[in-house]
């Protein structure tokens, strides 16, 4: 690998090690749950190594995948939940980083509502999504079932790409949320898990 090459990977490493630590700060990555990537400008994908705990990554926990979600070096184990990140990748070349946490109120929510969605509506925090310029709007999060077969859970996923700008919720498990690059997907993380919590705290009212 070239100098400029071998920069990028590690800035990128570097990324979602920063934000595995900010999402375990949050309280959304317990355990082992949880899995972060980020696509590099020059198309490689790098994501976390499946089964670790995602607040003490370390440079070694961060492996590169090809778009079909195979880690380049077949002794390495990709998360399990990779091909989520793949598709969001596959389906739109602007998406630089994907994340995936499981908080409290995600988890909560999702299970005590039955409904395939969550409508977050009137808050100001609203116009951190994608095309949002005012609060008296409402954006409807995809509340998909929970499923430990990820390319069945893939194929339910699909045909709402594109229609889900702030992320989407697997039932009893947690969120997808991503952006162009890390900050933003991490701003619009912050941003759903911020009005998730408030949707529960409506209901204990
Ligand atoms: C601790 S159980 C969570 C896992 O089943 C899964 O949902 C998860 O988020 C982490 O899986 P991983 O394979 O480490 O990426
Ligand atoms: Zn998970």
């Amino acid at each position: 690998m070239t100098e400029v090459s071998d920069r990028l990977w590690s800035g990128a490493v570097q990324d979602v090690i920063r934000a595995g630590q900010r999402m375990d700060q949050r309280g959304w990555v317990p355990a082992t749950a949880g899995n972060l990537s980020r696509r590099l400008s020059d198309g490689r994908i790098a994501i976390t190594r499946s089964g670790g705990h995602k607040g003490f990554l370390a440079e070694q926990d961060v492996i590169e995948i090809d778009p079909q979600g195979h880690p380049l070096d077949a002794t390495q184990k990709a998360s399990a939940e990779t091909l989520l990140h793949t598709q969001l990748y596959a389906f739109d070349p602007s998406v630089g980083a994907v994340l995936h946490g499981h908080s409290v109120a995600a988890t909560v929510l999702s299970m005590v509502m039955p409904g395939a969605s969550l409508t977050l509506a009137g808050y100001e925090l609203l116009k951190v999504f994608e095309g949002q310029s005012t609060h008296a709007t409402s954006i409807d999060v995809p509340v998909f079932d929970n499923d430990q077969d990820i390319a069945r859970l893939a194929g339910v996923v699909a045909p709402s790409l594109g229609k889900m700008p702030a992320g989407y919720i697997i039932r009893g498990h947690g969120v997808y949320v991503w952006g162009r690059d890390m900050a933003m997907a991490l701003a619009r993380l912050e941003g759903l898990e911020f009005l998730l919590a408030c949707e529960l705290e409506r209901r204990k009212a």
